[in-house]
């Protein structure tokens, strides 16, 4: 057992030793804090050694104090001698390395001594740009001075430039800017480089080499108070020309203008001037989406002393002293040098020069030509048709008709020149695909004959290749509209049961499954479409639903509506359907256009004459494109691209519809071979003959009925005469009868067009018609009876003894005679008098008939009751045959008279 005293000993001895071994530790802990302490020191001192770069820090009085601590003087040590290890791998052939790459990547203006270029105009389209610009040089610090090498930067559509000024040096960084601009404007084509200027401490003042550039509208200097004004305007701008790369299919215009070799949209290089301090939050926050989303439209920042976070690329440089600066390309280390700045009056002696060129070149007019390609008639059509319209600045702009943009809408006053504009679009489309690319359906509702030049007439006998139908004059047929629509919602089903068949769905699908197939695209163009709606009617009604049909399902298709008229505001049926106003994406104002653009878009109100606003974004003001629609109506200028293109000899001639003019017979395509008595031209877009067929079954006669006389007697004449050619000499006979003194002379003109033409002919013109024809013969008789109701006085009278009229027996000829080849053609001069010699059992009797001035309301009975829709018009007739027509067709009687 241990006393108190030895326990409490122990106590303080295993007291003492944990103290011992307690110090040991906290002293150890002390070492090891002190250790990582230093390593700290050491990093941070490397760090902001290399942040300073080592000139800098030589003499920076922080880093002097430091390095006299040994901890921090090692470090001092290795990072030279690491320095100066790298160096020596690198020198020399690292700055040959960067002068071969800079040469490539900045060739000519891009790279050169301003010596070399400054002053010339640009050549360069603009298809593909340098990758960089140089902007001065740089060396190693500490490297000696001859081991120097060029810095650029990459612009335009690869990145935006932020520079910060330090003190003193604005002067420098505005020539630095200067230079890079004068680079870019003087590598381009003048024009296509664009420069807007917004300093936030001056109007004017700021790169006074440069104000030449004003005059050409190249360089736009803007209100220091009205960024806000300027950033909306990049906006809507990079959102038009985003939709526009989208629709050509690609994702950036780069890559547009890369494609087309050329640049279709100017670059916008916006230059801001601020003052170092950040921008109110919502103009940063526009600020920064015009970075982000810019470069892919051509929108190129260069923002001074104007933060600016990297959320796109963007390279920057940052000013210390007036000529050393750092740049983000070159990292820390390396001091950069801006180059010289130009000959200030040299300089602006270029802009002056670069600003002439681009007024020059706009000011020489453009013509119809220069919509026109090099080489005609080359491009396919399988995604889209495209051509030059206009001008805007001497630059091309182009319509665009495809999935994106399928159908256009054009408007303005009468005068406005919306028909040349239709010419210049059509002459450029036609000259750059050929009819197998596009096939083109032309109708126009105004009074005059615009389109009929297309078509060959009596005094140029040329037509436009890819023409397929031309329709002039069609104001009073409102029919032959609907019949154009019908037949387009027709080509659309069968390219629909093709694509199904194929199983794809676009047009462009359809061609590449069935290559061998003929799949043009399709542009229907109406001037004056409005006149379709004109009425509150059926045909409107049907117009309505088959334009809506024609513009949806046409999108995908191939299938484009050209759309043109003066007044879009009053077509109430319109409006009542959207569908179309919306279809229609491609939007083209005149001056003074109203309701064709977007409400709030009031473009066309100030444009100028024989202009246009060409919109692709269905109006909205951001797609605006203003362009001068040269004139394409003069002799020498569409007519002669029109010669060029039919001279090659293979197409085939239009279809024409001339609402002015009756058809002559001698020229209808079926009177070279009638399959039938022909009637009149129907009223559709196949521009054929109406006829019946008369076999030998009952029922099978014709009424033509109404007080017209010259359309009545066009009607039998041409029925005649076309079934004296269809059958052979000998082969059937025919009896002509006229009660009517005045037209003997007509009749009997057309009894001996018969003979001659080597036709027995029965010409009657007194009370002999009342002894009639036998029901039956041997061969087949065709009557012509020429006003049936004058005859009555002979065919009513009754004869003793038996008192039988021969009416009667008029009654049995037309009951019994077709079935045995006797067919009568004959003329009432009304309906009651058709009834009165038909009886009460006769309407059977009449299988077809041919109405001239009787209102419709009238028809019905001889139409199995139904409903028809007919206004009489001069020169029109309805025609209805019960055994092949569900509604009537409206027809042209022809001209008769040029016969022989
Ligand atoms: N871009 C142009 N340059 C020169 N002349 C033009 C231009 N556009 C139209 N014209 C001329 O102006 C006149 C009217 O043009 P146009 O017939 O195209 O107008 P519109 O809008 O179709 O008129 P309307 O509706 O009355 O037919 C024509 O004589 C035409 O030659």
């Amino acid at each position: 057992m241990f006393g108190i005293g030895e326990r409490r000993q122990r106590a303080r001895q295993a007291l003492e030793e944990l103290r011992a071994v307690l110090r040991l530790a906290l002293g150890a802990a002390e070492g090891g804090r002190v250790a990582a302490q230093t390593a700290k020191d050491q990093l941070e001192f490397e760090q902001s050694v290399l942040r300073l770069g080592l000139a800098k820090a030589r003499l920076d009085p922080e880093v002097t104090d430091a390095r006299g601590r040994p901890a921090l003087a090692d470090t001092w040590h290795r990072i030279i001698a690491e320095r100066d290890e790298i160096y020596t791998g690198w020198h020399p052939d690292g700055p040959n390395r960067l002068r071969r790459i800079v040469a490539e990547s900045a060739p000519g203006t891009a790279g050169g001594p301003w010596q070399d270029w400054l002053g010339r105009l640009g050549q360069d389209a603009g298809g593909t740009a340098p990758v960089m610009w140089r902007i001065g040089t740089a060396v190693v610090e500490q490297a000696p001075r001859d081991d120097d090498f060029p810095v650029a930067v990459p612009l335009l559509d690869r990145a935006h430039l932020r520079v910060n000024s330090g003190p003193d040096s604005r002067s420098v960084v505005d020539s630095l800017v200067e230079t890079l601009l004068l680079r870019l404007l003087s590598t381009f084509t003048p024009g296509l480089v664009r420069v807007h200027l917004w300093d936030i401490g001056h109007l004017t003042g700021s790169l006074p080499n440069l104000q030449p550039l004003t005059s050409a509208g190249l360089l736009t200097v803007h209100d220091p108070t009205r960024l806000d004004d300027l950033l909306a305007d990049l906006a809507g701008h990079i959102r038009r020309v985003h939709a526009q790369a989208m629709r050509a299919g690609e994702t950036s215009l780069r890559s547009v203008c890369v494609a087309r070799g050329q640049r279709v949209e100017p670059w916008r290089v916006v230059v801001l001037f601020g003052n170092g301090e950040r921008l109110p939050d919502e103009q940063h926050r526009e600020l920064q989406r015009v970075a982000r989303t810019g470069l892919d439209a051509g929108v190129n920042l260069i923002a001074v002393d104007v933060p600016l976070s990297a959320n796109c690329p963007l390279e920057t440089i940052i000013f210390g002293e007036p000529h050393r600066a750092t740049t983000s390309l070159t990292g820390p280390g390396v001091l950069f040098r801006p180059d010289p700045a130009l000959d200030s009056t040299q300089a602006s002696r270029a802009a002056t020069a670069i600003a002439a060129d681009l007024v020059a070149r706009r000011g020489r007019p453009r013509t119809f030509e220069d919509l026109l390609p090099a080489r005609l008639e080359q491009l396919t059509s399988h995604e889209e048709l495209r051509a030059p319209v206009g001008f805007a600045d001497g630059a091309p702009v182009e319509v665009v008709l495809g999935d994106a943009t399928p159908h256009a809408l054009i408007a303005g006053p009468s005068g406005s020149g919306k028909t040349n504009f239709l010419y210049a679009m059509l002459g450029g489309l036609a000259a750059r695909y050929s009819p197998a690319e596009l096939e083109l359906y032309l109708l126009d509702f105004k009074e005059g004959v615009s389109f009929a030049g297309l078509a060959p007439g009596r005094k140029d006998p040329s037509w436009l290749p890819q023409a397929r139908l031309v329709g002039v004059n069609v104001n009073t047929d409102r029919e032959f509209g609907l019949a154009l629509l019908r037949f387009l919602t027709q080509e659309l089903a069968r390219r629909a049961e093709a694509a199904k068949q194929q199983e794809v769905t676009k047009l462009a699908e359809l061609r590449e499954a069935d290559p061998d197939g003929h799949w043009p695209r399709i542009v229907a163009v109406i001037d004056e479409f409005q006149a379709l709606f004109s009425g509150r009617d059926r045909i409107t009604q049907q117009a309505t639903v088959l334009l809506e049909d024609v513009a949806r399902r046409g999108r995908s298709q191939g299938i484009h509506l050209v759309l043109a008229s003066q007044d879009i505001a009053g077509i109430e049926a319109f409006w009542g359907k959207p569908a179309v106003f919306e279809q229609c994406t491609l939007r083209i104002a005149m001056p003074k256009a109203k309701r064709v653009l977007a409400e709030t878009n009031n473009a066309a109100f100030s444009l100028p004459r024989w202009h246009a606003v060409i919109n692709h974004d269905s109006g909205v003001a951001h797609g605006n494109q203003v362009a001068h629609i040269p004139d394409a109506s003069a002799k020498g200028t569409f007519d002669s691209l029109q010669a060029r293109l039919w001279a090659t000899g293979n197409s085939m001639a239009p279809k024409l519809f001339d609402g002015a003019h009756q058809p002559p017979l001698a020229d209808a395509l079926d009177f070279a071979n009638p399959t039938g008595p022909l009637l009149g031209q129907i009223i559709d877009v196949s521009c054929r003959a109406a006829t019946i067929s008369l076999d030998a079954v009952p029922g099978r006669n014709l009424a033509v009925i109404g007080t017209a006389t010259e359309d009545a007697m066009s009607i039998m004449e041409s029925s005649a005469l076309s079934l004296a050619r269809k059958h052979s000499p000998g082969s059937c006979d025919f009896s002509v009868w006229c009660a009517v003194p005045a037209l003997t002379t007509r009749v009997c003109a057309l009894a001996s067009k018969l003979s001659l033409a080597g036709h027995s002919v029965d010409l009657r013109t007194d009370a002999t018609i009342a002894d009639l024809t036998p029901a039956s013969a041997e061969r087949p008789r065709f009557v012509l009876f020429f006003a049936v109701d004058a005859a009555h006085q002979w065919l009513e009278h009754k004869e003793p003894p038996l008192m039988k009229a021969k009416l009667d027996d008029l009654r049995a000829l037309l009951r019994n005679g077709p079935a045995n080849h006797v067919h009568t053609i004959g003329w009432w001069r009304g309906i009651g008098r058709l009834k009165d010699t038909l009886g009460f059992a006769g309407g059977d009797d009449i299988g077809a008939w041919v109405a001239l001035d009787v209102q419709g309301a009238e028809l019905g009975t001889l139409a199995a009751g139904q409903v028809i829709d007919w206004s009489p018009r001069p020169r029109r007739a309805i025609f209805f045959d019960k055994s092949t027509h569900s509604s009537p067709d409206v027809i042209i009687p022809f001209d008769t008279q040029d016969l022989p």
